[in-house]
């Protein structure tokens, strides 16, 4: 079989070892290993490898990167720079991007498609029979031993902006990259991380900025950071909070917004109102699997889907379809643990044990969070404290003349434990690292600052004096 699937006892029926269903993340599972073994791998997107690579991590953080040079450019008046100017050539800034990006999807799927004899390729979407069975959208019938489901989310449309509405000015984070021309002034619907990082990257790039969000700036973090954010964000872009319901309206060149008593006139409009798992494409209801309520499947700690409580044989999943982390870098362990169990017996099953999960979010400023916050680290029970260091307190904070910025740890007071760490600033997607490694190894803050050296004056000295903060608190 040129695509390696073998035709089956029943007609027409293709039989594999290996289905995986969704090529991001999903698309690292064939390894060498599996040379003997015949695969499939399904992806139904209009572009190959998956949301990171083509519309989520990768090209969001190639154009924040260049918003942010220009940002820091018109900064560099406050310290001394004088005539500072910028213009963007949007087109230049997205051809870079995509260019590099469209190649490597391009080459990826060509690869996939025909670079190993024994795995091949399906184009189109395919739906659950049964927890064994798959049929396409052609109507190709593919019976696997084993099946990864890998199909990860879509952003969640809003029936006041429809995506695409009004030739297409209505926007999801899927299309936005791609425009043509910046506008003058756009609306985000939206407050979570994503549209927090395009309202920040329209921002930079000198677009005229609305956010309407529902409640407050990313939700459920540090509620010291997110006022600090939310300040800092409305030195910079139009911030409205508590609006809901958004409806837009065309008047010729202008898209109306309306959003609770909120009225805002653009160019375009984004909706980033989070993501829905794609469970509901793939049928995975119809056949019994168990879902958390937001449509997510449900897994054992060895990433096994489960049917009424019970593991499902042959069945895993991995990466946003069943994580409560919508994060490039769990779906990738979730996919490290997939193929170490994929063909385990029971007694060598890994379990996914890594934690804790951090995340970064690429604002200005930037934002780097792990675990928990102090309140819910007291709601569990835990006897813990907080401290804060800022950024303007240390020699590279006087060289940014910053004073914002700040590093906070939750520890727990007997263990010396780092539950949590919350850091607003520059280079907190770096700065967060340290903690990471301690609070997975598991080390107490006790000593942690001393056994090392930190270069001086870098901005991890903003780290490393948090931490001893944290051990004089002990
Ligand atoms: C704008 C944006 C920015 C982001 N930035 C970051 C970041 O900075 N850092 C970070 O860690 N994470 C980030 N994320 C999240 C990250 O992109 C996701 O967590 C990750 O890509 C999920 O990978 P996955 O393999 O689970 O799913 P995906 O990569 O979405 O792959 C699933 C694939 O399955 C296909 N599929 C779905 N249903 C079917 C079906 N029935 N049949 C066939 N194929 C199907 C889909 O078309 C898709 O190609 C961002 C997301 C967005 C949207
Ligand atoms: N840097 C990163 O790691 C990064 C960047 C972007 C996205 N992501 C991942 O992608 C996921 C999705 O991001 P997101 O920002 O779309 O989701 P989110 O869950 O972070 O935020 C969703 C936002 O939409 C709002 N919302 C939801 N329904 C609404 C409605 N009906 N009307 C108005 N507002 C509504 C919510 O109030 C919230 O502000 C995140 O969970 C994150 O893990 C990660």
């Amino acid at each position: 079989m040129s695509d390696g699937t073998t035709t089956g006892q029943d007609e027409g029926t293709e039989h594999v070892d290996l289905l995986v269903i969704g090529a991001g993340s999903g698309n690292t599972l064939p390894h060498p290993d599996h040379h003997e073994r015949r695969i499939l791998v399904a992806d139904d997107a209009p572009w190959f490898g998956g949301t990171c690579l083509n519309v989520g991590c990768i090209p969001t953080k190639m154009l924040v990167h260049v918003a942010d040079l220009l940002r820091d450019a018109r900064d560099g008046e406050r310290l001394g720079l004088r005539d500072v100017t910028g213009r963007v050539d949007w087109r230049a800034v997205r051809d870079r991007v995509f260019g590099r990006i469209d190649e490597i999807s391009t080459s990826g799927e060509e690869y996939r498609r025909s670079g190993e004899p024994n795995i091949g390729l399906v184009r189109e979407t395919v739906r659950f029979v049964d927890p064994r069975t798959v049929r396409s959208a052609s109507g190709r019938t593919i019976e696997a031993d084993r099946i990864v489901v890998a199909v990860g989310s879509r952003p969640r449309a809003l029936p006041g902006a429809p995506f695409g509405a009004f030739d297409g000015r209505v926007h999801s984070t899927d299309t936005i990259m791609r425009i043509d021309e910046l506008p003058r002034r756009i609306a985000i619907i939206g407050g979570g991380v994503s549209a927090c990082e395009f309202a920040a990257m329209f921002s930079g790039f000198g677009v005229e900025v609305t956010q309407l969000v529902r409640s407050s700036l990313l939700r459920g973090y540090d509620t010291e950071l997110t006022d600090r954010f939310t300040a800092v964000a409305r030195d910079e872009w139009d911030v409205r909070t508590g609006v809901s319901d958004p409806e837009v309206t065309a008047h010729g060149d202008v898209l109306r917004v309306r959003a609770g008593d909120e009225t805002v006139d653009v160019d375009l409009v984004l909706v980033a109102a989070g993501r829905v798992p794609n469970t509901d494409r793939l049928g995975s209801r119809e056949i019994g699997l168990d879902h958390h309520d937001d449509g997510r499947l449900v897994v054992d700690a060895y990433q096994r889907v489960l049917a009424g409580g019970e593991v499902v044989p042959g069945l895993f999943a991995l990466g946003d379809v069943d994580s409560p982390h919508q994060l490039k870098h769990v779906a990738n362990e979730e996919a490290r643990i997939v193929r170490q169990n994929l063909f385990a017996d029971d007694a060598d099953l890994v379990a996914n044990t890594l934690a804790p999960v951090p995340h970064a979010v690429f604002t200005h400023p930037q934002i780097a969070v792990f675990g928990r916050t102090l309140d819910a680290a007291r709601a569990e029970g835990l006897d813990a404290f907080e401290v804060v260091h800022e950024y303007g307190w240390t020699a590279w904070g006087w060289a940014l003349e910053d004073t914002t910025s700040f590093v906070k740890l939750v520890v727990e007071r007997g263990s010396g434990a780092l539950v949590g760490a919350h850091i607003m600033g520059p280079d907190a997607a770096i700065l967060v690292q340290p903690l990471v490694t301690a609070a997975s190894l598991g080390h107490s803050v006790r000593g942690l600052a001393r056994a090392q050296y930190w270069p001086h004056p870098a901005a991890s000295e903003v780290v490393e004096n948090a931490l001893l903060r944290a051990e004089e608190e002990l």
